[in-house]
């Protein structure tokens, strides 16, 4: 049978990576940094479209690899309307709700730009289990004012990626475990995984949670209000201190954990106090998500760009292991586990749903 080739697209706060995957196997792959600094000219998020698409396009030129033996292309996906998990085909309503969201994250330009490719070469473009993937039991939605309703935005295409490995690992599967996934990225967070479904996490992107490497997570409400009719800010700057210019880069001017970590080794303590309060805000949280499964936890699972530092995995380890062992994946399984989407979908072993 003819092997298919597959684009990869999964654009991050921090990142744009990107891989041509032949079936499952993975032909090559890049992940482009970004540093606040190279972000920060660009004034709105929709700037950074064809930027973030002509470092694709020039990556595959560099590696010869020609688009249009493309057999499909795939993107980790952004912010529609809540969805369940599965894979979907790029559609008009699709294109129509992320060109129009309010709420703004790079994975919103991965969809655009992995269907404007498919477009110029006749090919469909697909995303899977997006950052809406939306599982929550209905008493974890109710905030504490009825105008605002908690809601389910967090690395959902990594978190059942790992999920998913840990059980095969332990030679279970998934809907049999009862998880705590900590994703530690550009965003932090971290989700009740009970018998295959996210039944709590925390709103990543501007909600709630640990602060992490760019996002100020949770802040105390009253004074950002009287902040906001200060007179003193817009509205951007307010925003932008809880996404993009919050949390480690607010405290410590950048975005980057490597550059942090070394920070640490040559010193640094303030470096050292920040990013243990970052472990002590997840740890917090990873305790709280125990009650959610009433104690009954399998394994707690460190997650994401950071789980790679263990001046933070260590931390999490030593405060959160009384609750369940704690299991480290670093990085993330996000380019696979689109690829695999393609390729289960191709040889029908998975439905393709349709966004409505
Ligand atoms: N070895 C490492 N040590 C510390 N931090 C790291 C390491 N590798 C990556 N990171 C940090 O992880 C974060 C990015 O994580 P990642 O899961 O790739 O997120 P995103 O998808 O948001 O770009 C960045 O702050 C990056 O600097
Ligand atoms: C919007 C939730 C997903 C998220 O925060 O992703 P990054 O860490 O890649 O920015």
């Amino acid at each position: 049978m003819k092997k298919i080739k597959i684009l990869v697209i999964n654009p991050g706060s921090t990142s744009t990576k990107v891989a041509v995957f032949e079936n499952r196997v993975s032909l090559i792959e890049k992940s482009i940094n970004h540093s606040s600094q190279e972000l920060s000219k660009f004034a709105s998020l929709n700037e950074q479209y064809d930027f973030r698409k002509m470092i694709i396009l020039q990556w595959l030129n560099e590696s010869n690899i020609d688009v249009n033996q493309l057999d499909y292309i795939i993107s980790r996906g952004g912010l529609i309307q809540p969805v369940t998990s599965g894979i979907y085909q790029i559609n008009k309503k699709m294109i129509e709700d992320l060109k129009s969201s309010t709420l703004k994250h790079a994975s919103n330009l991965g969809a655009l730009i992995a269907h404007d490719i498919a477009l110029q070469i006749g090919q469909k473009a697909y995303i899977a289990d997006p950052v809406v993937v939306d599982e929550m039991e209905d008493i974890a939605r109710i905030s504490g004012h009825p105008n605002y309703e908690r809601k389910s935005i967090f690395h959902a295409l990594n978190h059942k990626a790992i999920a998913r490995r840990h059980a095969e690992m332990m030679d279970t599967e998934y809907n049999k475990l009862r998880l705590i996934v900590a994703h530690l990225g550009g965003g932090i967070s971290i989700g009740a995984h009970k018998y295959g479904r996210v039944i709590d996490v925390n709103q990543a992107l501007d909600g709630e949670g640990p602060f992490s490497p760019e996002r100020s997570g949770s802040l105390p409400v009253g004074d950002i209000i009287r902040d906001a009719f200060s007179n003193k800010y817009t509205q951007n700057d307010m925003l932008s201190n809880v996404v993009g210019n919050g949390g480690m880069k607010a405290y410590l001017g950048t975005n980057d954990g490597k550059e942090v970590a070394n920070r640490i080794t040559e010193g640094d303590n303030h470096a050292l106090e920040i990013i243990k309060a970052m472990a002590y805000q997840v740890s917090k949280l990873i305790g709280e998500m125990a009650t959610v499964l009433k104690g009954k936890v399998d394994a707690i699972l460190l997650t994401g760009g950071m789980a790679r530092d263990e001046v933070i995995t260590n931390e999490i380890i030593a405060r959160t292991n009384f609750i369940a062992p704690v299991h480290m994946y670093p990085g993330e399984d996000e380019m696979l586990a689109l690829a695999e989407n393609i390729f289960l979908m191709h040889n029908g072993k998975l439905g393709v749903k349709e966004y409505i």
